[in-house]
């Protein structure tokens, strides 16, 4: 790995790609009884929280473990040409029907993940276990489960008025595989049970430098730019990134704030990486709390709306484009 020039080898041994074109400063690492991470939480700003401890249960959820435990029911396991797993919502290819999907869903059993995992070789298509922790899992791992530091979870969840826990994902992946830069609209504590993870943040505010997809297109949320092939014809603003990034390892607990734009790849030097995360529906937000001028994430929300209401309202998604480019080019421009 060593002599291919689009890695690098950090100061700690972690093997990832370089990106030298993106500006980045590190990520604040705090102690689990720092009180500065409530400070960060409430800014809605990126920390990673070291030896909290959160789901030190999981540590022993190796394959043999998870294999014995986590019960037969088929699994959600994602299967790629390449390195990198973009998350797209297939219901809406109808609305771009030359979308190529850049990766495939499919089910199996533990077994047969485990078997893939394990007589996998370089070139072949590669696989990314990601299973929402449903009550369907044997009875060990729900006593796992239930022994996460919840009081901790909960503490923050009250504290800072958010929603609901809406579900826990399993993450489990090869040393190289890539989720692209995207958002999603919900908090996420996002625990690191083995393996190293290379994690790259940005503010909501860049925005236009990210370029997402269109509201009705299948990888909504998703960046156009390919940080590995930066296209700046395209997406000149991409120059102009500025952002946060660290690498989390057994133990270690990320902050993703609702809306931050987030890049995680599994370092090279990992045997396999076990990720954990937590996402919460954001607070609810009443009229009186407004405060002008709107931060990005709000910004966001009213984007999104106003996307999917033109949708609607113009009975036709496709031509949400060409009646945006009316009102603004000439205009606004
Ligand atoms: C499908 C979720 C993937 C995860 C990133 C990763 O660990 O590859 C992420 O983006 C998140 O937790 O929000
Ligand atoms: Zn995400």
């Amino acid at each position: 790995m060593m002599d291919d020039e689009r890695f690098m080898t950090d100061s700690d041994g972690r093997i990832y790609r370089r990106y030298d074109d993106i500006k980045t400063k590190p990520i604040q690492r705090l102690n689990y009884d720092s009180r500065e991470i409530n400070r960060f939480i409430k800014k809605q700003e990126p920390v990673i929280i070291e030896n909290l401890g959160l789901v030190d249960s999981a540590t022993k959820w190796d394959l043999e473990y998870l294999h014995e435990n986590i019960g037969n029911e088929e699994k959600s396991v994602y299967v790629s040409k390449t390195h990198k797993f973009m998350y797209y919502n297939a219901s809406r290819c109808a609305v771009y029907p030359d979308f190529i999907p850049p990766n495939e869903q499919h089910n199996m059993t533990m077994t047969e993940f485990i078997r893939k995992y394990r007589t996998w070789k370089p070139g072949e298509h590669r696989i990314y276990f990601q299973q929402i922790l449903t009550d369907t899992v044997g009875s060990c791992i729900y006593n796992d489960f239930r022994n996460f530091k919840w009081s901790w979870l909960n503490s923050k969840k009250e504290r800072f008025n958010w929603g609901d826990l809406t579900s826990n994902l399993l993450l489990i992946g090869q040393p190289g595989n890539v989720t692209p830069v995207h958002y999603d609209e919900q908090q996420n504590f996002f625990a690191q049970v083995h393996g190293y993870k290379r994690v790259l943040l940005f503010d909501p505010k860049f925005f236009q430098c990210l370029y997402p997809y269109p509201f009705h297109h299948p990888c909504d949320r998703q960046s156009q730019v390919d940080f590995e092939n930066p296209d700046y014809e395209r997406f000149p603003l991409a120059k102009h990134l500025a952002g946060y990034e660290g690498v989390v390892g057994p133990g270690d607990v990320l902050y993703i704030p609702m809306c931050w734009w987030h890049y995680i790849e599994s370092t090279m030097d990992s045997q396999i990486t076990t990720s954990i995360n937590f996402w919460y529906k954001h607070q609810s937000m009443t009229l009186s709390d407004l405060r002008f001028p709107l931060k990005w994430q709000q910004k966001l929300t009213v984007s999104r709306n106003i996307e999917k209401m033109l949708g609607e309202a113009l009975g036709d998604p496709s031509e949400v484009g060409p009646f945006l480019n009316a009102l603004v080019n000439g205009r606004y421009t």
